[in-house]
């Protein structure tokens, strides 16, 4: 029998970025609220050689801006995190590794790979060749998984040797989110929406992730991956999963995954002849972000290049609920706000009995703030108070659930405390199926393929804006508009 909640914790990639801002600041907020097993233990792994209190000395700079920093608690946490330096390029070292691991394994271990993903496969050999994988052993994996379906089923491929899939934990911080999990709730836990879920109803779906930020010392990564595999590929497409999937039979890990896993099946392939019509991307040019003047993406690298800082694409799921229903996806860097919201847009009664004196009947909206608000908000209408002598006056007003305001909750949890504790109890409904991935790659892949057969050009755009005109025009083609 596997153990229920591993009792170590190995971090490799310990030394980078994601550890910093998010990981080590996670575990220790977990650990602050009690909720991490008695005696857990976190070992830190990184390229890097360094003593201890050296890296000791770094948890603690990222743990500063946390909002339950307290310095003596702080102190007590780094200082118990063993440190060991590891190259994947010298397997030898994993020896050392299992020398400090002990025989852990018997209360169960999760490993998380926050390095490059070039990285995963030599570790997943390292680890299995020094005899510390086995049954009691889970793997969390950042993204991406590979850069499109073929290199993902490799490193897929790799990591199945030594972990079978239940132990296997690819993270998309998007699921660890607190309203994306409500949406699920939302659609499952009421009756209300069920019924008017389908394209009898709805007429389209728009999925908004705007950032302001560019590209934030990310060159190597970045450049010639692109918008689309970056953010489309795993966010946003759980993002449409959750919204277009059927009611699963239960709410865990394989009933959850099998009704998403259908729905990335079902999306349309583009091609060559719907490449112009149905997507369009964009590369941002100088300009300002909250009056602040900001470089072009071509000036932050340094050179010319054509990789795709925004993307928008109108995405069909093929199946009876969805036919016709076009779900507009739009993600970009330099925007003016940082939003990410996902709006269902109803459609207009079947007939208005109103002649309205005043405003026009509107159809409904749902409008699912994920961040910088967790809300759900409906647009209805409503007649304004008068009496109305000549005809009825409209408004629309919004019926508003903001979670914050709702749930007086004195922090705002980051994404990665849910999945982390999610990892160490074994609970994998919020990571994501190799065949979700691969799914996900297969449409991606239909998308990059027809934009070089087409050669789609990246279109600049100011930064601070919403993006190139030709995003405007794709969805204005169809007599919707962006909510911008
Ligand atoms: N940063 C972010 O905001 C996000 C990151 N991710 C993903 O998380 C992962 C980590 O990203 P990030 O922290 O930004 O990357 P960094 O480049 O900042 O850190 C990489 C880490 O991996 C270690 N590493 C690199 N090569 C090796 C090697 N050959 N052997 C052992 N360790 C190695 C580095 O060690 P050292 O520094 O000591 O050389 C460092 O600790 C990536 O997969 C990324 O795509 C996903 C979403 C967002
Ligand atoms: O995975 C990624 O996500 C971030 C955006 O995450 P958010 O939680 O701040 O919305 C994005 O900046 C980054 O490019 C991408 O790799």
């Amino acid at each position: 029998m596997t153990v229920e909640r591993t009792k170590t914790f190995v971090l490799f990639g310990a030394t980078g970025d994601l550890a910093k801002r998010m990981l080590f600041p996670s575990l220790y907020n977990l650990s602050c609220e009690g909720s991490l097993p008695d005696g857990f233990r976190v070992i830190g792994s990184g390229r890097t050689a360094m003593e201890t209190a050296e890296f000791h000395d770094k948890v603690i700079e990222a743990l500063k801006p946390t909002d339950l920093y307290d310095e003596a608690k702080a102190r007590k946490f780094a200082d118990a995190i063993e440190y060991y330096a590891l190259d994947t390029d010298k397997p030898e070292e994993f020896a050392g590794l299992k020398t400090m691991i002990g025989d852990a394994e018997k209360d169960g271990i999760s490993y998380y790979l926050s390095t490059p993903p070039s990285v995963f496969a030599p570790v997943v050999a390292g680890l299995e060749a020094a005899g510390l994988t086995g049954p009691h052993t889970r793997i969390a994996m950042e993204k991406p998984i590979g850069h499109d379906l073929e290199s993902s089923r490799e490193v897929n491929a790799a990591v199945g040797h030594a972990f079978p899939e239940d132990q296997v934990f690819r993270v998309d911080h998007y699921l660890g989110k607190e309203t994306v999990q409500n949406l699920i709730v939302m659609r499952f836990g009421n009756a209300l929406f069920e019924p008017v879920w389908n394209s009898r109803h709805i007429e389209h779906v728009q999925i908004t992730v705007a950032e302001t930020v560019g590209l934030e010392g990310r060159v190597s990564y970045y450049d010639g991956v692109g918008a689309l595999a970056d953010m489309v590929q795993n966010h946003m497409l759980q993002l449409l999963a959750l919204v277009a999937m059927e009611p699963p039979a239960r709410y865990d890990a394989t009933s959850v995954r099998d009704e998403k896993v259908k729905v990335l099946r079902a999306l349309r392939p583009l091609d060559s002849s719907t490449a112009a019509s149905n997507s369009v991307r964009g590369q941002y040019g100088s300009g300002a972000i909250d009056g602040q003047p900001v470089k072009s993406y071509a000036e932050e690298l340094g050179k010319p290049s054509n990789t795709e800082t925004f993307v928008a694409v109108k995405a069909f799921v093929d199946n009876w609920r969805w036919q016709g229903v076009p779900f507009y996806l739009r993600t970009g860097k330099r925007m003016p706000a940082k939003v990410s919201e996902i709006a269902i847009q109803f459609r207009q009664v079947p007939h208005s009995i109103f002649t309205p004196k005043r405003g026009s009947l509107l159809p409904n909206t749902m409008v699912v703030g994920l961040q910088p608000d967790e809300s759900i908000r409906i647009a209805m209408m409503v007649k304004q108070p008068g009496l109305d002598r000549g005809g009825i006056e409209l408004d629309e007003v919004s019926l508003d659930v903001s979670l914050a305001a709702e749930f007086d909750k004195s922090r705002r949890r980051v994404a990665y405390e849910r999945l982390l504790l999610d990892l160490i109890e074994g609970d994998n409904t919020l990571f994501v199926r190799r065949d979700e991935i691969e799914a996900a790659w297969m449409w991606i892949d239909s998308i990059h393929r027809a934009w070089e057969a087409s050669n789609l050009p990246a279109r600049t755009y100011t930064s601070g804006t919403w993006g190139p005109g030709a995003a405007q025009g794709m969805i204005e083609r169809d007599g919707a508009s962006w909510r911008d």
